[in-house]
């Protein structure tokens, strides 16, 4: 919801592409998540800029492994720094804007086969409760969008609401957000 509300251009494109595709005053459905690709790049994009839990989980090596020339000792802590992949500019044009599209016409998702996007990690650990959060994540920011129309409290300019994050396990926003809803 920050990012919508800092770029308004997207949060209109994302309530243009509800009202098109299941029309006004018409309940948002599982079924109608697959039909909403610029929602679901919008959660993609969220995922690549602020990942909930920006070093995964930590990992022990369980032999030693030579990775790009560096040895990983047996037994060492392995952090997994999504924040910075999310961010590198190897990987991603113009890393530290939100833009969606870069998403559409893609086929990266974050269901741990892509390394550039494992928000829910990868593997044999990977998180459970994925295809739970997926779908909750998609029908509350989707219906959140769908029913009301949304402006930043207190008059803030979009390009100066506050984005810093407060690092821990799990990624917050420093300040929290303030917005108020108006329902359609
Ligand atoms: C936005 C929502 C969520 C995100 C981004 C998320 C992310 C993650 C990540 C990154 C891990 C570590 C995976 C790894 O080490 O490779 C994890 C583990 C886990 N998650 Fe989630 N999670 C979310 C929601 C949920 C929900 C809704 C549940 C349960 C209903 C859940 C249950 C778990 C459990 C039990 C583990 C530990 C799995 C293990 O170590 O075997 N998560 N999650």
């Amino acid at each position: 919801m920050a990012e919508l509300l800092r770029n308004p251009d997207k949060l209109v494109k994302a309530k243009n592409e509800l009202d098109e595709m299941i029309g006004k005053g018409n309940h948002l459905a599982e079924s109608d998540i697959p039909q909403l690709p610029y929602l679901r790049a919008i959660l993609k994009e969220t995922f690549r800029l602020h990942p909930a839990l920006p070093l995964l989980l930590p990992r022990k090596a369980g032999a030693d492994v030579e990775i790009n020339g560096f040895t990983v000792p047996k037994g060492a802590r392995v952090l997994l720094n999504l924040w910075a992949i999310g961010r590198d500019p190897a990987i991603w044009d113009d890393p530290t804007s939100f833009v969606p599209e870069r998403f559409l016409g893609s086929d990266v998702d974050a269901k741990g086969n892509y390394f550039e996007l494992v928000t829910f990690g990868a593997g044999r650990r990977i998180c459970p409760g994925m295809p739970l959060a997926l779908r909750m994540l998609h029908m509350m920011l989707g219906s959140l969008i769908h029913w009301f129309d949304w402006k930043l409290s207190d008059g803030v300019e979009p390009e100066k609401l506050d984005m810093e994050e407060k690092f821990g396990i799990a990624l917050q926003k420093a300040k929290p957000l303030l917005a108020i809803p108006t329902p359609i």
